[in-house]
């Protein structure tokens, strides 16, 4: 059955949301241009705690609207006011960050290209509008920040909770591997996705059964990435599992939290660096340790924690 994943994820179907009056446009590709750190530091700090807290309540008012019956439609409910005066404010922000960008590509183009590839794709590509542009660079923003922020707040706790773990990443700081597999190991546990899905463009067989154009289908590898019939001992949290010289061998669709295809995430190589930039950072400097024991997921746009996810720092120089 894992097999047939494939059939429907690969689908190149273009994928756009039309909200508030703009086109979430959903190109792939274009954000994966996006240097590591870059996002973040071409907004300087006020800004960026404005959109920090705009983009927490984008997400809020986004699940509030899209979950229930769609009586938004009708008169502006408190998620959908919520929604619309976050988008304000980011849209806002990131516009008049576009129009610096733009004068810079003007100016001088070759220096943005160097400095902002993500940039220079948008700005030069003819065939995208201002609106679009806008929409594009909204994106690489939002698309990233529950996601990445879950991921790393859960991979310090799994840290934190097993010991040994932390010591054996301490001890191949040098090496990006061990840490690349435990944020694996993470995404397999908490996978910020529940589900991959897709619009069928035509009639599809999958898994031998015939599924109609049209019909929204959906793979939860959530559910078999944490099963034992996939992953040996599932529930523990054994980041050695995904080295390359493991001997466990398991399905390449049984955990899938950036999805697969022509819509997979394009933020994947650029998350899976900052993460590890920023995991060496604090090992090298902290000692984790908690109290939590479980902590479980729930279903927002992304799926986050359910609860606050505490975690002592404790200087190693001490
Ligand atoms: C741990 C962090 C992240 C996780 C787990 C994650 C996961 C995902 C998943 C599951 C999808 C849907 C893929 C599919 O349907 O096949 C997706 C799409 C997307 N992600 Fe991420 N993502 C992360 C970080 C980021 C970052 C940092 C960015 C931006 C820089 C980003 C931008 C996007 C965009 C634009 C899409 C839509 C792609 C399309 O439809 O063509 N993501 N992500």
């Amino acid at each position: 059955m894992l097999n047939s994943i494939k059939s429907f994820l690969d689908i190149p179907s273009p994928m756009s949301l039309p909200l508030l009056g703009h086109t979430y446009l959903f190109l792939p590709g274009v954000t994966s241009l996006v240097c590591p750190g870059q996002r973040l530091r071409c907004i300087s700090d006020e800004p960026a705690e404005q959109l920090k807290s705009a983009s927490k309540d984008f997400m809020d008012g986004l699940y509030k609207t899209l979950i229930g019956p769609p009586i938004w439609k009708l008169f502006e409910t408190d998620g959908y006011k919520q929604l619309k005066c976050s988008h304000q404010i980011i849209y806002r922000t990131i516009e008049s960050y576009l129009k610096d960008f733009q004068k810079m590509y003007k100016t001088n183009p070759n220096f943005l290209k160097e400095t902002n590839p993500f940039m220079y794709t948008l700005l030069s590509n003819k065939n995208l509008s201002q609106d679009d542009c806008n929409m594009l660079a909204i994106e690489v923003f939002l698309g990233g920040i529950d996601t990445t922020a879950t991921t790393m707040a859960f991979t310090l706790h799994y840290l934190a909770q097993n010991e040994s773990v932390q010591e054996k990443v301490r001890q191949n700081l040098s090496d990006d591997s061990y840490l690349k597999a435990c944020i694996k190991e993470t995404l397999r546990l908490r996978p910020t996705a529940g589900a991959n899905s897709r619009f069928l463009p035509q009639d599809t067989v999958i898994g031998g059964y015939l599924i109609p154009k049209n019909t929204l289908v959906s793979a939860f590898s959530s559910i078999t990435s944490h099963s034992e019939e996939y992953f040996k001992n599932a529930d523990q949290y054994i980041p050695d599992r995904w080295l390359r010289n493991s001997n466990t061998a398991f399905h390449k669709f049984a955990s899938l939290p950036f999805g697969y295809g022509p819509r997979m995430c394009p933020g994947k190589r650029l998350v899976e660096n900052e993460m590890v930039i920023l995991l060496r950072e604090i090992l090298k400097n902290f000692k984790l340790e908690t109290d939590s024991a479980h902590i479980g997921m729930v279903y927002r746009m992304n799926r986050i924690a359910e609860k606050s996810i505490n975690i002592k720092f404790l200087h190693t120089n001490h």
